[in-house]
Formats: C-alpha cells, sequence, structure tokens
C-alpha cells in the first residue's frame, strides 16, 4: 500500500439499532497528501458527517481502517481538530477561556504559562479575535463564535483540521470573511484540511479536491475533482475565471444530473 498523509482504507460504516442494521457508507477510499484542503459534498444524509467523526475517531469503523501518517486512528485525539456548524464554546468561559483550556490540555506538560499565553493570543490573532478576548460568547456574533472555534482548533496544532459546515449556520457576507480568514489561515500554516460543505461554490473557492459523495444509504465516493486553481485565490477574480466556473459546473453536474437526491416519502 503506497503511504498517505491519512488514508482513508476501504472504510464502511453501519449503524444498528433495535435489530436493524442500516450501512451509511461502504468502501470509502481516499488519500490525502499533508497541506491538502479537501472538501466533501454531498446530498443531506448521505454521511459526510459520519466520514467525518470516523476520522476524526469519535465512532469507529466497521470495516477498513483510518491511517494517519501510517499509524491506525480508532478514538479522538487533538492530532484531529474538529470545528462544528454550530459552535461548542463553553458559555461560562471568556473567548481567551475557551482556547486557553484547550491550550492547557494539549500543552500543559510541554509549554510554560507564558508560552501558553503567548500561543492563545497568536491563535485569536490569526483569527482577528484577540480584541475580544474578555468577551463571552453570548456577547459576540456567530460568526465571531465560529472563529473562536477555529483558534481553538487551531490552537491545539492539529495535524488534521476537520471542519463539519463551519459556515453554514451563518449569512452571506460573514460566511464570505470567514472563507477568506480560512483561506490565509491555509496559506499561512499549511494545515491538512477536510471540509465540509453544501455550497458548491465554496468548495471550488478554498480546496484542492473535491470528494463527491453518492447518494445513501451505502453512500461511497463518486468522484475526485482535482481544482486547477492556482493559489492565492480571489473570489471577484475566480468568478470569470473558465477553469473555476468548468470546476462548478462538474460538481453541480455530479450533484444536480447524475446524483439527484430523491427525497424520502
Ligand atoms: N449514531 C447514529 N446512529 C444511527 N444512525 C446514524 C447515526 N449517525 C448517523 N446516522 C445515520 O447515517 C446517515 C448519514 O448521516 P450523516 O449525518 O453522516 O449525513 P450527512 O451527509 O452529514 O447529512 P447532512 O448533510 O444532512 O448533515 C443518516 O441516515 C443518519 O440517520
Amino acid at each position: 500500500m503506497t503511504y498517505s498523509y491519512l488514508k482513508v482504507d476501504h472504510v464502511a460504516k453501519s449503524f444498528s439499532r433495535s435489530g436493524s442494521t442500516t450501512e451509511v457508507l461502504t468502501d470509502v477510499d481516499l488519500a490525502i497528501e499533508k497541506g491538502q484542503f479537501v472538501s466533501i459534498i454531498g446530498h443531506s444524509g448521505c454521511g459526510k458527517s459520519t466520514l467525518l467523526n470516523l476520522i476524526a475517531g469519535l465512532t469507529p469503523v466497521t470495516f477498513g481502517a483510518i491511517l494517519l501518517e501510517d499509524r491506525e486512528v480508532n478514538s479522538p485525539g487533538p492530532d484531529r481538530a474538529i470545528v462544528f456548524q454550530n459552535h461548542s464554546l463553553l458559555p461560562w468561559l471568556t473567548v481567551y477561556g475557551n482556547v486557553r483550556l484547550a491550550v492547557d490540555k494539549v500543552f500543559g506538560g510541554t509549554k510554560s504559562r507564558a508560552e501558553r499565553h503567548r500561543w492563545c493570543m497568536h491563535n485569536l490573532d490569526l483569527v482577528q479575535m484577540s480584541h475580544a478576548k474578555d468577551k463571552r460568547p453570548s456577547e459576540i456574533s456567530g460568526g465571531m463564535k465560529q472563529r473562536v472555534g477555529l483558534a481553538r482548533a487551531l490552537a491545539m496544532e492539529p495535524k488534521v483540521l476537520l471542519l463539519d459546515e463551519p459556515f453554514g449556520a451563518l449569512d452571506a457576507l460573514t460566511r464570505a470573511h470567514l472563507q477568506d480568514s480560512v483561506m490565509r489561515i491555509h496559506a499561512t500554516l499549511g494545515n491538512t484540511v477536510i471540509m465540509i460543505t453544501h455550497d458548491v461554490d465554496e468548495a471550488v473557492l478554498l480546496s484542492d479536491r473535491i470528494v463527491m459523495m453518492t447518494n445513501g444509504p451505502a453512500a461511497r465516493i463518486g468522484e475526485v475533482l482535482e481544482v486547477p486553481l492556482a493559489r492565492p485565490r480571489q473570489r471577484l477574480e475566480l468568478a470569470a475565471d473558465p477553469a473555476y466556473i468548468h470546476s462548478r459546473e462538474m460538481v453541480l453536474k455530479f450533484l444536480y444530473e447524475r446524483h439527484r437526491f430523491v427525497e424520502a416519502a
């Protein structure tokens, strides 16, 4: 087997409940190289979050294996930080406190207090949130909460950053600002990122590769599209770029022609 930074190796996942078993994912095979930005797109309920949860180690695979740097993933760990659609900040802690909690957990034994403080501030700076460090989650906007969630994830220095529709609950303008931030951070840090999205433009704008899932049950990877756009990418310039338009069309055709979603009766 050839080496890949992250390997989803012929993975299947079934859930059993009250005597019946549903196969959600079947034979999902994917290799991701270090520093790649990969989006997963597919219709509602096809198993995107399930796949991300398997990579996060939040749920076990039924068949196959997930390997990060050749080591099998079978439990959660700070090397795979996850940001969800709805922020999961602790309401009683400040913005700083939320990031600090994660930093203390991961680096409590290796960084001094002063280093941990500087590291928290550095990560809040990265997402342009240091000005709000003393605010509580209830005092900041949805977009700001997602920025803090991102800072907290980045502060763990994960090998792989997992984003489960991180901008899904945001208005279009806030979403665009956050997409730009994520592109800037990816350019600066070179993180390996796997992002679930329903948004075709977002997938094309941000990704090196777009993994398109077939409909469930027993969903699999239908196609993988390489996005041939140089970085840095500017959304306004891309709108008229033939390669951008072509990539967008390929994803749309996959979703709305070849794998049209049929609502269950
Ligand atoms: N813990 C679980 N137990 C039983 N079934 C589950 C469990 N988690 C997910 N499923 C089922 O797996 C299928 C895929 O769900 P999943 O949330 O992964 O899809 P998704 O593509 O992320 O959907 P969406 O785009 O709507 O968020 C669904 O039918 C769901 O009901």
